[in-house]
């Protein structure tokens, strides 16, 4: 089994337990109070065509399957408020539990403390979970393309947007891409870790990039380590990098991310 294969086992069977607590007829009960969901293609510069800074989507992190723990995190709103201030466009919240530490609590802790779009980054892998992330307030939601048959990949695309929200469409590989822009992916996310191996090789976003027409905002994930790495992805394409390791870890991560933005923008300039 690969690592996504055996994360993904681990989802359905707490999702599993959710579901023994929780019918979908009062999940969307739940829904059905919640404010509407914030445009996120629009925070991320969707609409922009001339798309001239860099964006960041910093991420609540706990854990990783490759890494272990990161970081403490004893307060998941405190650190929200400093991505915010520090210029963050979309907060995202790791709700996996077993592998990334993350819970539907903290989505809701963010929730509550910021004023930009969520994303509930999970293994969506069931209807339930886009409802569930409505419900928790989410404005986005994650559907990563290795995970999802093309039915599916549609299937919960069109949820997500029945719902008001936006999701990250997470691709690794050519074919991986092809299928994000065939399904209207209006987010499509280049993961440069491969999560059957959990390798990282950052190459991967220079060599991918260009597969991805004008239109959907390109969004480089995972291995930003300093303004080398932001300045890289941006000159390649990024429009967005999405960042967990590099901000949870940091004493000062308002400061990092205006320091990313302000690399990427001048990498973004000097295309
Ligand atoms: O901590 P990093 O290397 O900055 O990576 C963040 C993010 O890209 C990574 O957490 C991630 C990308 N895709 C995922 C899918 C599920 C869980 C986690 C992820």
């Amino acid at each position: 089994m690969s690592v996504l294969q055996d994360i993904i086992a681990g989802v359905r069977e707490d999702l599993d337990a959710r579901k023994a607590t929780l019918t979908l007829a009062q999940l969307q009960g739940l829904v059905a109070q919640q404010r509407p969901a914030m445009d996120a293609f629009a925070a991320l510069g969707g609409n922009d065509n001339a798309r001239a800074d860099l964006k960041v989507i910093a991420e609540v992190k706990r854990r990783s399957p490759s890494k272990g723990d990161l970081a403490g995190i004893a307060d998941p709103a405190a650190l929200a408020r400093q991505y915010e201030e520090g210029g963050a466009s979309v907060i995202s919240v790791l709700t996996e539990e077993r592998r990334f530490g993350g819970s539907l609590a903290d989505l809701d802790a963010v929730r509550a403390a910021v004023g930009i779009p969520v994303l509930r980054k999970d293994f969506t892998c069931d209807p339930f979970m886009i409802w569930e992330a409505r419900a928790h307030g989410a404005d986005l939601v994650l559907l990563i393309v290795a995970a999802l048959s093309d039915e599916e990949l549609h299937d919960y695309l069109a949820l997500t947007h029945q719902l008001g929200m936006n999701a990250v469409v997470e691709t690794h590989t050519a074919e991986e891409i092809d299928r994000a822009v065939a399904v209207g992916a209006k987010l499509i996310g280049i993961n440069v870790r491969n999560l059957k191996t959990l390798e990282v090789d950052r190459s991967i976003f220079a060599a991918l990039a260009g597969n991805i027409p004008a239109g959907p905002v390109v969004i480089a994930e995972s291995g930003v380590r300093d303004v080398d790495d932001v300045r890289h992805y941006a000159a390649h394409g990024a429009q967005a990098i999405l960042v967990g390791e590099a901000l949870v870890k940091d004493a000062t991560p308002l400061e990092r991310i205006s320091e990313f933005k302000a690399a990427g923008a001048l990498a973004i300039s000097s295309r």
